[in-house]
């Protein structure tokens, strides 16, 4: 699934008005379908009782993204399982289609007729929804599903945020459309808008061409809607959102639902902006991948499909029937300090979990007596140091033993020394495989100017978390976390890393200049260690011969779905070790 910036998407409508003939006002009305069938599905949801994404997956239809996490695994003969259980197809089969819809193993009828099912709702009669207009063409949008709401049989009331004479295009056609409809209307500033007396509220005041701060009407609105406790679902992203960044500008929409057009839009992935969007779902409006792809959208979700697709992992994890310790791979992690010993541990037990062949953990010499049996199955490698540290000299160590091994992993407490900059570019120019930087390591690089160190044969993975990548690029970690996968795109590219940029919602970009955003994960993950496991994880997947981007986007997809699991063993999350993590891998 594509993540697009505003910018991308204009191009993406521009071109598939102008080169595939297809009339914006069409691509209008395929919005404002999509946006009233997710309202219907919303009343069902609200109707059942709401409650759990379980209970909004069943009230019609669910995103690759959102309802098939697990992978399918080759051996347990689950291919496409998915959350829903697929109980309503997309589109949603509503209450009121059940006339010849019988599912998988139903006979079907000889005759039968069933009627628009997405667009028909039980209980319309006592819904009244308002339909917040803006001057726009997000606003146009809104106007086209109010018609389609009432065609339920929906009461709405159109509230414009601007006089309706004042719109122009597509949206001036769906004001005329509306107006001979006779769809009630208000202009607000001049006529009175009882948000009491509706049951939900249609958003349709900015999209992609908002800029800053929402302004007169459009503020007034938005923090009326928002203080009338009345659910809002928006059209395209949640008014007074970057629609690129996620910045969320006051007063700004908060959505129960967000009917996203098109393609996802990156402000919907990154926070403040994700957190005020409820629950996203991307509706095609007739505008074909196949545009994106060739136009090089660089940013896609990270979904089970793009994995297997588009990066090419086997995420059925299939071992050989004649595979031996050797056929998986053997990583090196150079990692620990008396004081923070367990880093180094949670590291390497991560990779022996991820699967590889054998783990060799490097670590200061004296902390060696004190780890021996903290987990039998690795090896351990004494590398010198003082004092239970690392020093300058142990780099040709820890060159002698990358030699012969897959993977390097550097970094999980590896605390800071004199000459560690120097350390650290002996390995980035000696090491003659994948080598992976985490914390400390990151901290060293961070005060190097690495881009005059020998460039490498073999890939490079930086795994930082905010503050990490804060110094990393000389910013602040607000100015991080402000565009984390433009950021992202740029370092990658910029450095001919592949980077993991770590936090809600991580990014992986690579030295190509394509990004993936992960959605697997829970906050329960935000514990000391937890970093450490999926430096741990990358390492081992790379031993297996996954190359960096693959190993680097299926190992932060497999952590979040680790952490999500063992969250669910616990009855409460904020309980989670970085260690459960390892475990439910
Ligand atoms: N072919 C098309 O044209 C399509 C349009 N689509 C819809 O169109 C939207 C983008 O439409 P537009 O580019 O017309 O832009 P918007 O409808 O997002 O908003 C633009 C209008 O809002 C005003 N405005 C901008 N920032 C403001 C602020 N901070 N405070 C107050 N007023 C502000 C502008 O003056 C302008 O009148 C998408 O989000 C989507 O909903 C989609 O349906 C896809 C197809
Ligand atoms: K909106």
């Amino acid at each position: 699934m594509y993540v697009v910036t505003a910018e991308e998407m204009r191009e993406l409508d521009r071109q598939t008005i102008e080169r595939l003939g297809i009339p914006a006002i069409a691509l209008m009305e395929n919005a404002g379908r999509a946006i009233a069938e997710e309202i219907i599905r919303f009343c069902r949801y609200q109707a059942g009782g709401g409650g759990t994404p379980a209970a909004w997956n069943q009230a019609g239809g669910a995103s690759e993204a959102a309802g098939t996490r697990e992978l399918e695994r080759g051996d347990a003969g689950a291919a496409g399982r998915s959350r829903n259980g697929g109980a309503y197809g997309p589109g949603g089969r509503g209450d009121a289609g059940a006339l010849g819809s019988g599912g998988p193993g139903v006979q079907p009828p000889g005759f039968s007729v069933s009627g628009d099912a997405a667009l028909t709702l039980e209980h319309a009669g006592a819904e009244h929804w308002l339909v917040l207009v803006g001057k726009g063409n997000n606003g146009g949008d809104g106007l086209a599903a109010a018609r389609h709401l009432r065609e339920a049989g929906i009461a709405v009331t159109l509230v414009y945020a601007a006089a309706p004479e004042s719109l122009a295009g597509e949206a001036a056609l769906q004001q005329n459309a509306a107006a001979a409809m006779g769809l009630p209307a208000a202009v607000y500033g001049r006529d009175r808008v009882d948000f009491a007396a509706c049951s939900g509220i249609l958003d349709a005041l900015l999209g992609t061409g908002s800029a800053g701060a929402p302004r007169g009407a459009y503020a007034e609105l938005i923090a009326a809607a928002n203080g009338s406790g009345k659910p809002i679902v928006s059209a395209d992203i949640p008014s007074g959102l970057d629609a690129d960044t996620g910045r969320a500008h006051e007063p700004y929409i908060h959505a129960a639902v967000t009917v996203c057009l098109a393609f996802l839009k990156r402000g919907l992935l990154q926070y403040p902006g994700a957190a005020s969007a409820g629950q996203v779902v991307v509706r095609s409006i007739g505008i074909p991948a196949a545009l994106a792809r060739e136009s090089g959208v660089p940013a896609s979700l990270l979904t089970p499909e793009v994995l297997r697709t588009r990066l090419q992992v086997d995420v059925s994890r299939r071992r050989s029937p004649e595979g031996h310790k050797g056929t998986y791979g053997h990583v090196l992690v150079a990692a620990g300090t008396l004081s923070m010993s367990g880093a180094g541990l949670l590291a390497s037990r991560a990779a022996l979990r991820a699967g590889c062949g054998l783990v060799t953990w490097a670590l200061p010499t004296m902390l060696l007596p004190y780890v021996i049996g903290a987990a039998p199955e690795l090896m351990l490698a004494a590398a010198g140091g003082e004092n239970g540290a690392w020093s300058a000299g142990t780099a040709a160590e820890v060159l002698r033993l990358s030699s012969g091994r897959d993977v390097t992993a550097v970094g999980p407490g590896l605390g800071r020394f004199e000459g560690d900059g120097e350390w650290l570019r002996a390995l980035w120019e000696g090491i003659e495989a994948p080598l992976v930087i985490d914390a400390d390591a990151l901290n060293i690089l961070a005060d190097s100017e690495y881009g005059s160190w020998a460039s490498r044969r073999h890939p490079v993975i930086l795994t930082p978390h905010p503050g990490e990548m804060a110094r990393l690029a000389r910013l602040s970690t607000a100015e991080v976390q402000r565009d984390r996968i433009g950021l992202a795109l740029t370092y990658a590219r910029e450095h001919g890393v592949t980077l993991v940029l770590k936090g809600a919602h991580t990014v992986i970009a690579t030295p190509e200049g394509e990004a993936y955003v992960n959605i697997t994960g829970h906050p329960g993950m935000g514990t000391g260690g937890v970093g450490d496991v999926l430096t741990g994880i990358i390492a081992g997947l790379l031993a297996q011969g996954l190359n960096a981007v693959q190993a680097a986007a299926f190992g932060v997809y497999l952590h979040g779905l680790a952490g999500e699991r063992a969250v669910r063993l616990r009855h409460d999350p904020a309980a989670l070790t970085a260690g459960d993590i390892i475990e439910a891998l």
